[in-house]
C-alpha cells in the first residue's frame, strides 16, 4: 500500500454513499422492509444487527440494486441503485453470505477474470486480503472448503480498493482466527482507504469493536441507529421504571429485569443509585437481545 490514493475517485463526492429514504420491500406478499431510511457517511464504519429474518439481507439487495424498491430511493452517491453507472458499481465491494457460481475456475484464474472485468483497475500494490486469506491460487474453487471460500469472496470484493464495502454475514464461516485478524484489518483498511462499510453479523462483540455506528433492525424497520459511544453514555437500563423528570424514553421493557432507557446523562447516575436503582450502563449486546426479545 502506498499512501498515494490510487483510486479513480480522487474528487471528494458530493453525495454520501448511500442514501435510503422510505424504503418498502414487499416479499411473497409480505412486507420486509417498511419505511426504512439510513444515510451512511463517508469512511463511517455501520454495524447492521437483526434477529433472523429482520430484513438485513434484502435491504443489502435493495442498497446493491439486486432488489428493486416497492417505494422510497437507494441512492448511492446521489445515483439510484437500481441504475448504477458501471464506473459506480465499480466502486462498491460487495461480500455475499455465501459464495456461490465459479466452481469451475481455479483461485488465481477467477482473480485475473475479475480483474479484467471490472471497470476499476485492481491495487496490486496492496496485498493485505491476498496475504490474509492466504490461498493456493492454483487451487480449484470447487474443492475449496465454506471457510476458504469465505476467504475467497472477501479478497475478490475488497482487492479492487472499494469506497463502499458491504459485507453480509462475512465472518459466519471463518476459523476463529482468520475471523480475529479479518476483525482488525477491516478497520484498519477502511480507515486508510476512505471506504465506507456496512456490515451484518451475529457476532455482537466483533462489531462493537470495530463500528462508529450500530443499526438494529427487526421486522423491516429500523429499531436503534447510534454510536457505540452514544449508547454507552445515554442508554441505561434502570431496575425500576424511570422518574418523568429525568427526561429519559423507554426503548425496552424487560418486566422484572428492569427498563432499558435512552437519553440518559451520566450525572443522572448517582441520583438515581441513590434512588434505589441498580444501574446497567448501555452495552449493544445486552440491548440488542432486550430490543429484540
Ligand atoms: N423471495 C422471498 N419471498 C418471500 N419472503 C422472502 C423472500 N426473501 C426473503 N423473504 C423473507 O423476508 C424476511 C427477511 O429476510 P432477510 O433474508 O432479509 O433477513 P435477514 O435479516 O438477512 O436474516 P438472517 O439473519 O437469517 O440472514 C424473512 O422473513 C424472509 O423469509
Amino acid at each position: 500500500m502506498t499512501d498515494q490514493d490510487t483510486s479513480p475517485q480522487a474528487i471528494p463526492d458530493r453525495e454520501p454513499p448511500v442514501q435510503i429514504a422510505h424504503l418498502r420491500k414487499v416479499l411473497g406478499g409480505r412486507t420486509v422492509l417498511d419505511d426504512l431510511s439510513l444515510t451512511l457517511r463517508p469512511g463511517e464504519i455501520a454495524a447492521l444487527l437483526g434477529p433472523n429474518g429482520a430484513g438485513k439481507t434484502t435491504l443489502i439487495g435493495c442498497l446493491l440494486g439486486l432488489l428493486s424498491a416497492d417505494a422510497g430511493t437507494v441512492r448511492l452517491w446521489g445515483e439510484d441503485a437500481s441504475a448504477l453507472r458501471a464506473e459506480t458499481r465499480a466502486r462498491i465491494g460487495f461480500v455475499p453470505q455465501t459464495m456461490t457460481g465459479f466452481t469451475w475456475f481455479r483461485v488465481g484464474e477467477l482473480m485475473a477474470y475479475l480483474a479484467d472485468y471490472r471497470a476499476r483497475p485492481t491495487d496490486t500494490e496492496d496485498r493485505t486480503w491476498e496475504e490474509w486469506a492466504a490461498l493456493d491460487p492454483t487451487a480449484r474453487i470447487k474443492t475449496l472448503s465454506g471457510g476458504e471460500r469465505q476467504r475467497l469472496a472477501i479478497v475478490l470484493a475488497l482487492r479492487f480498493r472499494p469506497d463502499l464495502i458491504v459485507l453480509d454475514e462475512p465472518v459466519a464461516s471463518l476459523d476463529p482466527q482468520a475471523r480475529y485478524d479479518f476483525m482488525r484489518l477491516l478497520p484498519a483498511y477502511a480507515r486508510r482507504t476512505g471506504a465506507s462499510v456496512l456490515i451484518s453479523s451475529h457476532i455482537i462483540s466483533d462489531l462493537q469493536d470495530i463500528s462508529d455506528r450500530v443499526i438494529m433492525m427487526r421486522h423491516g424497520r429500523i429499531m436503534l441507529d447510534m454510536t457505540a459511544a452514544e449508547i454507552a453514555a445515554t442508554v441505561r437500563r434502570l431496575s425500576t421504571p424511570p422518574e418523568t423528570e429525568w427526561g429519559v424514553e423507554t426503548i425496552a421493557d424487560q418486566g422484572a429485569d428492569g427498563v432499558w432507557v435512552r437519553g440518559w446523562h451520566p450525572a443522572l447516575d448517582d441520583a438515581a443509585a441513590g434512588a434505589g436503582n441498580i444501574l446497567l450502563p448501555g452495552d449493544v449486546e445486552r440491548l440488542f437481545l432486550a430490543l429484540t426479545r
